[in-house]
C-alpha cells in the first residue's frame, strides 16, 4: 500500500517553513511567535515538525497583551499546545500595553519589544511570524490608499533582521485547512472581526469586492506587486546612496551641502530621494519629513526664482546659495 502523505495544506506550510530555515546553522534555536490564531498555529506546528529533521531546535513565544478578559488563560493554552507539539521552550510573555500612537500601534510595539527581549535572552537565531499572502495583500492596499511610494507598496519583507515570514506566499485558507487537518483549534481573535479597524474593513469588505469584480487572484497579484516593488525600492535606494555621495560637497553633523549642478542631472525620483536623505543626514526626524517638505526643497533646485529658505522639521532649513543647496539648523549664517 502506498504510504499516505500529509494533507496538502500541511505539506505546503511545512515546505514554506523548511525553505525559510534553509540557511540557519545546525543546533540553532528557532522560535515561532504565536497568537493562537490559525496562521501562527499552523506555523508553529510546521516548525515543530520540520526543525528536528533539519537539526534545529524549535520553541514558541506567545504574548499576553492583557487587553481582553481571559487573555492570560488563552496564552497558557497556546503554551500548552506548544508543549504537546514538542516545542521547547514555550513561553508566555506578559506585557503592559501603553497608549502611544493608538491601541494597535501600542500593542504592536509592546509585542515586538517582548519578542526581541526573549529572542536575545534565549539566543534564538530567528523568530518566525505567521503573516500570510492575504496579510501582504492588505498591507499593499493600505499603502496604495495612503498614496505611498514603492517602499510602502513593497509590503512586509520575508526576512527582516531576526524576523522571518515563511507564509508570505501562502493564502490564509491554507493555514486554516492545515490546522483543521492536524486537529488544531485556532483561536479567533474578536479584533480580527472588528470593523472599526481599517485593516479589518480591507479584509472583510474591500478585498472580497475586488475579487468578485476583477476575478480571483487579486490577493496573489497584490503580493506579486509587493515583491516587484521591493526590488525596485531596493534598487532606487542603492542609486540614491551613490547619487548622494556624488552630490554631497560636505556632510558634517547637522549641516549638509549639495552641488546643484549634480542634483539637476538626476531623474525626479532619485533627486527627491537624495534631498530626503540629505535632510535626514542634517538632522530632520524622518517620521516628520513629508513629501510636501521634500517637494518644497526640490523647487529650490528645479524652479529656482530666488525663493527664501524652506523650513523643515527638527528646526532645519534648506537654502540655495549660488550653485549649492545647504540644509542645516536655521538660521543659516
Ligand atoms: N499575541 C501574540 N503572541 C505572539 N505572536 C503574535 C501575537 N500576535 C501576533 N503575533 C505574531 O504576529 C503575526 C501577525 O499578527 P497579526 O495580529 O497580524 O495576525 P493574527 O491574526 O494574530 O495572525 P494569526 O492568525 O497567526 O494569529 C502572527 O502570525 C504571529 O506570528
Amino acid at each position: 500500500m502506498a504510504p499516505v502523505g500529509p494533507h496538502p495544506a500541511v505539506a505546503d506550510v511545512r515546505r514554506a517553513v523548511r525553505e525559510a530555515l534553509a540557511d540557519i546553522r545546525r543546533d540553532a534555536l528557532v522560535l515561532a511567535a504565536c497568537s493562537g490564531g490559525a496562521d501562527s498555529l499552523a506555523l508553529a506546528a510546521a516548525l515543530a515538525f520540520v526543525a528536528p529533521r533539519m537539526g534545529l531546535r524549535a520553541g514558541l513565544l506567545t504574548v499576553d497583551h492583557q487587553l481582553q478578559p481571559g487573555s492570560a488563560e488563552r496564552a497558557r493554552q497556546v503554551a500548552a499546545i506548544a508543549k504537546q507539539l514538542g516545542l521547547h521552550p514555550a513561553e508566555v510573555l506578559t506585557v503592559t500595553v501603553g497608549t502611544a500612537g493608538g491601541p494597535e500601534a501600542a500593542a504592536r510595539e509592546a509585542r515586538y519589544a517582548a519578542l526581541a527581549e526573549a529572542a536575545d535572552r534565549l539566543q534564538a537565531a530567528a523568530v518566525l511570524l505567521g503573516h500570510t499572502r492575504d496579510d501582504q495583500a492588505e498591507t499593499v492596499l493600505l499603502g496604495l490608499a495612503r498614496g505611498s511610494g514603492v517602499r510602502s507598496l513593497s509590503g512586509m519583507a520575508a526576512e527582516a533582521g531576526r524576523y522571518r515570514r515563511p507564509l508570505l506566499d501562502l493564502p490564509r485558507s491554507t493555514t486554516v485547512r492545515a490546522c483543521r487537518a492536524q486537529g488544531l483549534t485556532p483561536w479567533d481573535d474578536p479584533h480580527n472581526e472588528d470593523l472599526r479597524y481599517t485593516r479589518v474593513r480591507v479584509r472583510r469588505n474591500v478585498l472580497p469586492v475586488l475579487e468578485q469584480e476583477l476575478g480571483p487572484g487579486v490577493a496573489e497579484a497584490l503580493a506579486r506587486t509587493a515583491r516587484m516593488a521591493r526590488e525596485d525600492a531596493d534598487a532606487l535606494d542603492q542609486w540614491t546612496e551613490k547619487a548622494y555621495q556624488n552630490c554631497a560637497l560636505s556632510d558634517i553633523g547637522g549641516s549638509v551641502t549639495l552641488a546643484v549642478p549634480e542634483l539637476e542631472k538626476l531623474p525626479d525620483a532619485v533627486r527627491r530621494r537624495v534631498l530626503r536623505r540629505a535632510a535626514i543626514a542634517a538632522g530632520a526626524p524622518s517620521g516628520a519629513l513629508s513629501a510636501t517638505h521634500v517637494l518644497a526643497v526640490d523647487r529650490l533646485v528645479t524652479r529656482w526664482r530666488g525663493q527664501k529658505a524652506v523650513d523643515l522639521p527638527g528646526g532645519l532649513s534648506a537654502v540655495r546659495r549660488y550653485g549649492t543647496l545647504i540644509l542645516a539648523i536655521s538660521p543659516i549664517a
